[in-house]
Protein backbone atom coordinates (compact mmCIF):
# COMPACT_ATOMS: atom_id res chain seq x y z
CA UNK A 1 0.00 0.00 0.00
CA UNK A 2 1.00 3.71 -0.92
CA UNK A 3 1.46 5.61 2.46
CA UNK A 4 0.45 9.24 2.33
CA UNK A 5 3.11 12.33 2.81
CA UNK A 6 4.22 12.89 6.06
CA UNK A 7 6.28 16.08 5.53
CA UNK A 8 3.74 17.61 4.49
CA UNK A 9 2.54 21.35 5.89
CA UNK A 10 1.13 21.68 9.25
CA UNK A 11 -2.28 24.45 9.53
CA UNK A 12 0.46 26.58 11.15
CA UNK A 13 3.18 26.42 8.42
CA UNK A 14 0.38 26.57 5.81
CA UNK A 15 -1.46 30.04 6.99
CA UNK A 16 2.19 31.88 7.77
CA UNK A 17 3.66 30.75 4.48
CA UNK A 18 0.77 32.44 2.92
CA UNK A 19 1.52 35.48 4.63
CA UNK A 20 5.20 35.69 4.40
CA UNK A 21 3.96 34.86 0.48
CA UNK A 22 1.84 38.00 0.37
CA UNK A 23 4.41 39.87 2.04
CA UNK A 24 6.64 39.34 -1.19
CA UNK A 25 4.01 42.08 -3.00
CA UNK A 26 5.37 44.90 0.03
CA UNK A 27 7.28 47.72 -1.90
CA UNK A 28 8.47 48.55 1.32
CA UNK A 29 11.99 48.47 0.77
CA UNK A 30 13.11 47.96 4.70
CA UNK A 31 10.12 45.95 6.07
CA UNK A 32 8.08 43.33 4.08
CA UNK A 33 5.01 42.28 6.36
CA UNK A 34 2.46 39.87 5.04
CA UNK A 35 -1.16 38.44 7.00
CA UNK A 36 -3.06 35.97 7.10
CA UNK A 37 -6.99 35.60 8.42
CA UNK A 38 -7.83 31.58 8.85
CA UNK A 39 -10.93 30.52 10.52
CA UNK A 40 -11.77 28.45 12.74
CA UNK A 41 -12.15 25.77 9.92
CA UNK A 42 -9.27 26.50 8.39
CA UNK A 43 -9.91 28.11 5.99
CA UNK A 44 -8.25 31.62 4.74
CA UNK A 45 -10.57 34.45 5.13
CA UNK A 46 -8.67 37.20 3.80
CA UNK A 47 -4.70 37.77 2.94
CA UNK A 48 -3.17 40.85 3.39
CA UNK A 49 0.54 43.36 3.28
CA UNK A 50 1.83 46.64 3.99
CA UNK A 51 1.27 49.17 1.12
CA UNK A 52 0.37 52.52 0.22
CA UNK A 53 -3.65 53.15 -0.10
CA UNK A 54 -5.82 52.72 -3.08
CA UNK A 55 -5.42 55.96 -5.50
CA UNK A 56 -1.98 56.21 -3.89
CA UNK A 57 0.72 55.10 -6.62
CA UNK A 58 3.70 53.32 -5.29
CA UNK A 59 5.94 55.28 -7.14
CA UNK A 60 4.55 58.56 -5.65
CA UNK A 61 4.63 58.33 -1.78
CA UNK A 62 7.53 58.43 0.07
CA UNK A 63 9.10 55.03 1.10
CA UNK A 64 11.75 56.82 3.69
CA UNK A 65 11.90 55.66 7.38
CA UNK A 66 13.39 59.34 8.63
CA UNK A 67 12.97 62.71 8.04
CA UNK A 68 9.88 65.14 8.15
CA UNK A 69 7.14 63.22 9.69
CA UNK A 70 4.79 63.97 6.10
CA UNK A 71 8.05 62.61 4.15
CA UNK A 72 8.17 59.58 5.56
CA UNK A 73 6.54 56.46 4.33
CA UNK A 74 4.47 56.22 8.32
CA UNK A 75 1.32 58.38 7.59
CA UNK A 76 0.39 56.47 4.45
CA UNK A 77 1.27 53.10 4.65
CA UNK A 78 -1.25 50.50 5.37
CA UNK A 79 -0.32 47.55 7.64
CA UNK A 80 -0.68 44.32 6.35
CA UNK A 81 -2.82 43.27 9.24
CA UNK A 82 -5.25 46.44 8.28
CA UNK A 83 -5.24 45.24 4.84
CA UNK A 84 -5.69 41.59 5.60
CA UNK A 85 -9.18 42.15 7.57
CA UNK A 86 -10.30 44.60 5.06
CA UNK A 87 -10.28 42.44 2.24
CA UNK A 88 -11.58 39.53 3.99
CA UNK A 89 -14.37 37.53 2.41
CA UNK A 90 -16.80 37.62 5.46
CA UNK A 91 -17.08 40.49 7.41
CA UNK A 92 -17.74 38.78 10.75
CA UNK A 93 -13.89 37.13 11.52
CA UNK A 94 -15.29 36.03 15.20
CA UNK A 95 -13.43 32.71 16.24
CA UNK A 96 -10.60 33.46 13.20
CA UNK A 97 -7.11 33.58 13.91
CA UNK A 98 -4.70 36.19 12.34
CA UNK A 99 -0.82 35.05 10.92
CA UNK A 100 1.42 37.94 10.81
CA UNK A 101 5.34 38.31 10.14
CA UNK A 102 5.38 41.11 12.42
CA UNK A 103 3.55 41.74 15.63
CA UNK A 104 0.77 43.96 14.89
CA UNK A 105 0.99 47.65 15.96
CA UNK A 106 -1.68 49.61 18.46
CA UNK A 107 -3.77 50.74 15.71
CA UNK A 108 -3.80 46.99 13.87
CA UNK A 109 -4.56 46.00 17.53
CA UNK A 110 -7.96 47.71 17.66
CA UNK A 111 -8.74 46.60 13.85
CA UNK A 112 -8.46 42.90 15.02
CA UNK A 113 -9.86 42.90 18.25
CA UNK A 114 -13.01 44.84 17.07
CA UNK A 115 -13.11 42.53 14.10
CA UNK A 116 -13.61 39.62 16.10
CA UNK A 117 -10.15 37.62 15.47
CA UNK A 118 -9.45 35.79 18.72
CA UNK A 119 -5.62 34.47 18.26
CA UNK A 120 -2.59 36.33 16.90
CA UNK A 121 0.31 33.73 15.24
CA UNK A 122 3.80 36.38 14.85
CA UNK A 123 7.12 35.53 13.71
CA UNK A 124 9.36 38.47 14.29
CA UNK A 125 8.49 40.57 17.76
CA UNK A 126 10.76 43.23 16.49
CA UNK A 127 9.18 46.12 17.76
CA UNK A 128 8.93 44.78 21.21
CA UNK A 129 10.19 47.76 22.97
CA UNK A 130 8.11 50.54 21.21
CA UNK A 131 4.72 51.91 22.34
CA UNK A 132 2.80 50.82 19.93
CA UNK A 133 3.68 47.07 20.51
CA UNK A 134 3.40 47.60 24.43
CA UNK A 135 -0.20 49.29 23.90
CA UNK A 136 -1.25 46.98 21.35
CA UNK A 137 -0.57 43.98 24.19
CA UNK A 138 -2.36 45.78 26.78
CA UNK A 139 -5.04 45.55 24.72
CA UNK A 140 -4.96 41.48 23.43
CA UNK A 141 -4.82 41.04 27.01
CA UNK A 142 -7.82 42.65 28.29
CA UNK A 143 -9.86 41.84 25.36
CA UNK A 144 -8.63 38.13 25.71
CA UNK A 145 -6.97 38.09 22.00
CA UNK A 146 -4.72 35.08 22.32
CA UNK A 147 -0.75 36.08 21.05
CA UNK A 148 1.21 33.06 20.68
CA UNK A 149 4.95 33.66 18.68
CA UNK A 150 5.39 30.82 15.69
CA UNK A 151 7.83 28.57 15.88
CA UNK A 152 9.45 27.03 13.19
CA UNK A 153 9.69 23.42 12.85
CA UNK A 154 11.57 23.75 9.46
CA UNK A 155 13.87 26.47 8.64
CA UNK A 156 12.13 27.25 4.63
CA UNK A 157 9.27 26.07 2.29
CA UNK A 158 10.59 26.07 -0.89
CA UNK A 159 8.24 27.42 -3.84
CA UNK A 160 9.86 26.94 -7.38
CA UNK A 161 8.27 27.53 -11.04
CA UNK A 162 10.63 25.29 -12.74
N1 LIG B 1 2.71 44.78 12.42
C1 LIG B 1 3.15 45.56 11.40
C2 LIG B 1 4.18 46.45 11.59
C3 LIG B 1 4.60 47.22 10.53
N2 LIG B 1 4.00 47.09 9.34
C4 LIG B 1 4.53 47.84 8.20
C5 LIG B 1 4.54 49.33 8.24
C6 LIG B 1 5.75 49.66 7.41
O1 LIG B 1 5.43 49.59 6.02
C7 LIG B 1 6.72 48.55 7.74
C8 LIG B 1 7.63 48.87 8.91
O2 LIG B 1 8.67 49.66 8.41
P1 LIG B 1 10.03 49.93 9.25
O3 LIG B 1 9.69 50.90 10.33
O4 LIG B 1 10.48 48.58 9.79
O5 LIG B 1 10.96 50.46 8.23
O6 LIG B 1 5.89 47.46 8.09
C9 LIG B 1 2.99 46.18 9.14
O7 LIG B 1 2.45 46.04 8.03
N3 LIG B 1 2.57 45.45 10.19
ZN1 LIG C 1 -0.26 48.08 12.29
Amino acid sequence: MVSKRTDYLSWDEYFMAVALLSGLRSKDPSTQVGACVASAANKIIGVGYNGFPWGCSDDDLPWSREGEYLDTKYPYVCHAELNAVLNSTVRDLHDCRIYVALFPCNECGKVIIQSGIREIIYLSDKYKDTDSVRAAKLMFAKSGVRCRRFVPERASVLLSFL
